[in-house]
């Protein structure tokens, strides 16, 4: 921790704290979660090792970017790289919902990321609000993985409560453990309509209030679900309410949304999760694919990404005095203190959480049975009441810094638009603050990016038919995609030894003696491999 300076908390979970930090070398911003509690707790552990196992494997432009692992004083610390917001304080921004432009946008890269996942047999379990990261040139980027895991093939039962409350599928409500990738689709129909309506819109006070709020909203639940119901001691005392809008079209149903984001709700937001669409149907919906949108933005998120670095980078060129500035337009503050507020607990609690397990994801997964109160604390956004309107946030300055190198990740030609660039993994690294030194991805490099891709397990046959359809949208981009390979990333932060993420170690012992080099004093041999050896799936 010595080699980064703490610019401030910008967010807490119900795991560790999420501290905005500058390393004190390379000026580079980053993002370092600590986690709460000493790796000696097993369900701690479990679930840090999950995060970082998949972040290590799985790389993708949507995806919030894992830089290092190191331990500190028995505890274990993650360096990701730094984003500016969460769509959480995007929609603080603009209580009347996201525009209609920054909505698509939004949604394409919220669905990119979710299919990239889904493909390789991974489901997120917790997507809300709090949980995308924005950057301030508008990349979207999915964060929290302590909660995803693999699928078995064997579709063997899963935990049986995940999920924040207000996000949470009907199957995982009435503790059906079949779950499936569905339950993030769900997570994401709830999402849509609070980014366009900036109100959350199932805001259930209890499991027993959210599953009536979904039956009531929504629609009935299946026969099977209807089993579990009433199976459920504390669930069935009360009768299930009435459907409001009984088979009620999408237009009508969410009528406050434009026809399209409707129906992409609709397909969303089925009971039944094998009615659900899946995540590479959705990217094909008529939404994303009229007026060239998908082939135009696709581009457009590897210039943001690039926009990105190079703001970063020029962070550092003009923060290198160490004296407290702040880069208008990024709202980087250079100081020791922080842009962004820590999410409040008053806050947490509106998103569904038990006000006194609030901090304890172990008292939000005995919520499903032990639990079933109203809980007092009231949303201060009212529930799906308003449409979108027209706001933007300004873009951060263009850099005019020619110095800056860049290493653009080139795409696979064989993989669709949706696949993405496999990033950092493949990024340049600048040896110091003077090296600027280009270098191409290796060939070691890109066989990593592309092998992770080509892993993934394919789709369904429909969605391969679908892949097959965009695949020849992608044909035309590839061109355009590799020329920009010369392009080349800023150097990702160095921390002396990595291109591959390593866990180290970082010994602190105040009396070291100041001669030895910092990267000797600074770290102890890498763990044993047992140390993180996999506790179950990720
Ligand atoms: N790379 C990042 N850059 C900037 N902010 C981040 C980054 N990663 C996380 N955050 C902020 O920190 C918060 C907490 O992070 P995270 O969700 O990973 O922790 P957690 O303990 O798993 O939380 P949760 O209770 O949601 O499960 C996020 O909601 C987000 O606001």
């Amino acid at each position: 921790m010595d080699m980064y300076e703490n610019l401030g908390v910008v967010g807490e979970g119900s795991y560790g704290t999420v501290t905005k930090c500058r390393h004190k070398e390379i000026g580079h911003i980053v993002a370092i979660k600590r986690f709460n509690d000493k790796e000696e707790d097993k369900t701690m552990k479990k679930v840090i090792m999950r995060e970082i196992k998949l972040l290590r494997k799985f790389r993708h432009e949507n995806l919030v970017n894992m830089l290092e692992v190191f331990r500190f004083k028995k505890r274990l610390y993650v360096v990701f790289e730094y984003i500016d917001r969460t769509v959480l304080e995007d929609l603080e921004r603009y209580p009347r919902g996201l525009d209609s432009k920054r909505l698509r946008k939004y949604m394409f890269q919220i669905l990119r990321a979710m299919d990239y996942l889904h493909t390789s047999n991974i489901i997120h379990r917790d997507v809300k609000p709090e949980n995308v990261l924005v950057s301030n040139s508008g990349v979207v980027k999915l964060c929290d993985f302590g909660f995803a895991r693999t699928l078995a093939p064997t579709g063997e039962p899963l935990t049986d409560y995940v999920a924040t409350r207000w996000y949470r599928a009907p199957e995982l409500l009435v503790a059906d453990n079949t779950y499936s990738k569905p339950v993030d689709v769900w997570a994401i129909g709830c999402l849509i309509i609070e980014m366009a309506t900036s109100n959350a819109f199932l805001t259930g006070t209890s499991d027993l209030d959210q599953v009536h709020k979904i039956v009531s909203k929504v629609g009935p639940l299946t026969r099977h679900q209807q089993d579990l119901y009433f199976q459920n001691p504390i669930f069935a005392v009360a009768s299930l309410p009435e459907v409001q809008l009984p088979g009620a079209a999408p237009r009508r149903k969410y009528h406050k949304l434009h026809f399209l984001v409707a129906e992409i709700v609709d397909s969303c937001l089925q009971i039944d999760p094998s009615h659900r669409a899946a995540c590479s149907m959705l990217l094909v919906h008529r939404y994303f694919t009229k007026d060239g949108f998908v082939e135009r933005f696709i581009p457009e998120i590897q210039a943001l990404i690039l926009k990105d670095a190079k703001v970063n980078h020029m962070h550092w060129i003009h923060s290198n005095s160490w004296e407290p500035q702040e880069d208008q337009g990024t709202g980087v503050l250079s100081s020791s203190s922080c842009n962004r507020k820590p999410v409040k607990d008053t806050e947490k609690d509106r998103r569904g959480k038990e006000p006194e397990q609030k901090h304890s994801r172990a008292g939000r997964r005995s919520e499903i049975r032990m639990t079933c109160s109203p809980v007092s604390s009231q949303t201060n956004r009212q529930p799906f009441t308003s449409t979108s309107t027209s706001t933007s946030i300004p873009d951060p300055p263009q850099s005019q810094d020619k110095a800056v190198a860049f290493t653009m990740p080139r795409i696979n030609a064989s993989n669709n638009l949706f696949a993405a660039v496999p990033v950092p993994c493949c990024m340049e690294v600048t040896k110091s603050r003077t090296d600027k030194v280009k270098r191409r991805p290796s060939p070691t490099d890109l066989a990593m990016g592309n092998s992770q891709l080509t892993d993934a397990p394919s789709q369904s046959d429909s969605h391969n038919n679908l892949q097959v359809e965009m695949s020849s949208l992608a044909k035309k981009k590839v061109k355009s995609v590799r020329d920009m390979r010369d392009v080349r990333f800023p150097g990702l932060p160095v921390f002396g030894h990595q291109i591959e993420l390593k866990f180290t170690d970082v010994k602190h012992s105040r009396k070291e003696p100041k001669s030895r080099g910092r990267e000797e004093d600074s770290r102890i041999p890498s763990l044993p491999s047992s140390d993180f050896t996999d506790h179950g799936n990720i």
